[in-house]
């Protein structure tokens, strides 16, 4: 679904990546890790066109889209909810999904729409409610409701648990694991280390701009080294778990 590859990227002339590769299977929840600063939400940018690829490829379901405007790459199927959120604070939350409704898919805005109060009844309940008066909780399933307006093959989700209580956090987990199972691939960066090892397959450990260690998600989650390399140690040498 998705495959990058030596990716080096940045913004202007600052670089943040290097050498990057990864790869998203279909159906697959794939996670980046990191400590702050690590190069994960640009590596989101990246993907999604906001940041500019200056090495590397990066493929999209069978298609080059190194260098694609981030119009053309949503138009693609490829969906970037993005950190904090990014809603339209002053508009209602019907309002926001109108705003996000692309016709990619050719499925009405009605009809996905449903389908997003569906996944988040209280998004129903406060349709016609300004999205500034929603807790951060109910905007961070405003922000993954935009984003399943374009019909995703593949969404891509930046610290959605951020600065949200445990149970809104295990609400949206459930969300994510039931939009994989709905055959949607999803690209997870996290801080919630352990939350997101047992909901994803695959998993990648960024720091300092580099893949520092990458492999099935439970192996990272059993690795005795990784919560240590975690915590700052550098790494010099990619490790395959
Ligand atoms: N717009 C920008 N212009 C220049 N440098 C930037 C920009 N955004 C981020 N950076 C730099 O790129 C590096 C990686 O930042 P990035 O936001 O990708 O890290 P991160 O792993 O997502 O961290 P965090 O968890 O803090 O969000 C940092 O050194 C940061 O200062």
């Amino acid at each position: 679904m998705l495959k990058i590859a030596g990716l080096n990227s940045g913004y202007g002339r600052v670089g943040v990546l290097n050498a990057v590769d990864l790869e998203v299977d279909e159906r697959e929840i794939v996670v980046i890790l990191g400590p702050n600063g690590a190069g994960k939400t640009t590596l989101l940018n990246s993907i999604s066109g906001v940041a500019r690829a200056t090495a590397g490829s990066i493929e999209f379901d069978g298609k080059d889209i190194t260098g694609a405007r981030p119009e053309q790459v949503v138009r693609m199927g490829l969906a970037h909810c993005p950190e904090g959120r990014q809603i339209f604070q002053r508009l209602t939350i019907e309002e926001n999904l109108v705003a996000a409704h692309i016709g990619r898919g050719g499925r009405s805005f009605e009809t996905l729409r449903n389908e997003v109060f569906e996944l988040f009844p209280i998004l129903k309940e406060r349709r016609n409610g300004m999205a500034s008066r929603m807790s951060g909780g109910q905007q961070q399933m405003l922000a993954i409701g935009r984003a399943l307006m374009a019909e995703p093959k593949l969404l891509m989700l930046d610290e959605p648990s951020l600065g949200l209580a445990p149970k809104i956090i295990q609400q949206i987990f459930h969300i994510i694991l039931d939009l994989s199972k709905s055959g949607i691939s999803i690209l997870l960066v996290e801080q919630n280390v352990q939350l997101a090892l047992e909901c994803g397959d695959y998993a990648y450990l960024l720091n300092t701009g580099r893949v520092r260690v990458h492999g099935p998600a439970q192996e990272l989650a059993e690795h005795s080294a990784i919560s240590e390399h975690y915590l700052g140690g550098a790494i010099e040498e990619t490790i395959h778990v």
